[in-house]
């Protein structure tokens, strides 16, 4: 079964293409990391995916629904967490899990995923006093909390410690187990590689290469994927 589906995807910013001509599929429960240098087009992607932006031309299908037009459909049943993603400073981490939860018809226990993400000390703090790694595995935490069927996940460990980044790769490795799909952009060659099946190659707003990080490396003779980009 296919997750995500993108044919022929473009999108322009003031007549400048960000994104020109995107095609490429993901199957159910298979993870699949976007790299790319800076300004190649993932995050334009993402979001193309995910209902945040509306495609110029091209088709995309998300769990088989037009994410442009059936967003909230879609919103109960993904899960996401971007970049710029952000809560009001004042909103205690508990009160945040605590709404994110009311908002999914199956969520998941939330206070087993305080538990799960080390966030359980952290209840009663308000988000703007939370540090930058404590910020992001709490988006995370409320990314999962409606126990979507596909995760997107923009920059999954940036700012985390290294030991942070580690923990963070094993639960993500247990999403995977439990069968989820998972879309993942990562400026990290070591994250990509560990986490994904296979791997998508963002070049100047096209898919330059899509295969397992073997394929792949194989393929430009190289022997990690940096030498791939
Ligand atoms: N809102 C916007 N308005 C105008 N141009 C934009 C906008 N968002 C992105 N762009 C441009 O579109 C191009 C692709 O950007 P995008 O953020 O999709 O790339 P990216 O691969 O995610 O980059 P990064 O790794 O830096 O996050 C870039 O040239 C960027 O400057």
């Amino acid at each position: 079964m296919t997750a995500i589906s993108v044919r022929e995807l473009r999108k322009s910013y003031g007549g400048t293409p960000a994104v020109d001509g995107v095609s490429f599929d993901i199957r159910q429960g298979e993870t699949v990391g976007i790299i790319g240098h800076n300004g190649a087009g993932k995050t334009t992607t993402v979001e193309c995916l995910v209902g945040l932006r509306k495609p110029d031309s091209g088709t995309v299908e998300v769990l088989g629904l037009d994410p442009a037009t059936r967003r909230r459909e879609l919103a109960r049943r993904i899960g996401v967490q971007l970049q710029d993603s952000a809560l009001p400073d004042r909103i205690k981490a508990g009160e945040a899990m605590r709404l994110f939860a009311s908002f999914y018809p199956r969520s998941a226990n939330w206070r087993r995923l305080f538990e799960t993400w080390g966030l359980d000390g952290l209840r009663n703090k308000a988000f703007g006093d939370l540090s930058g790694g404590q910020k992001q595995r709490l988006l995370l935490a409320l990314a999962l909390v409606g126990r979507p069927e596909l995760v997107v996940l923009d920059e999954l460990t940036t700012g985390l410690d290294p030991l942070a980044r580690r923990e963070t790769w094993e639960l993500i490795g247990a999403l995977k187990t439990a069968g989820t799909t998972i879309l993942l952009v990562s400026h990290f060659m070591d994250e990509a590689e560990a986490l994904s099946d296979r791997v998508a190659v963002f070049k100047g707003g096209r898919v330059a290469a899509f295969g397992t990080p073997d394929e792949l490396k194989r393929a430009a003779g190289a022997s990690s994927l940096e030498g791939v980009l």
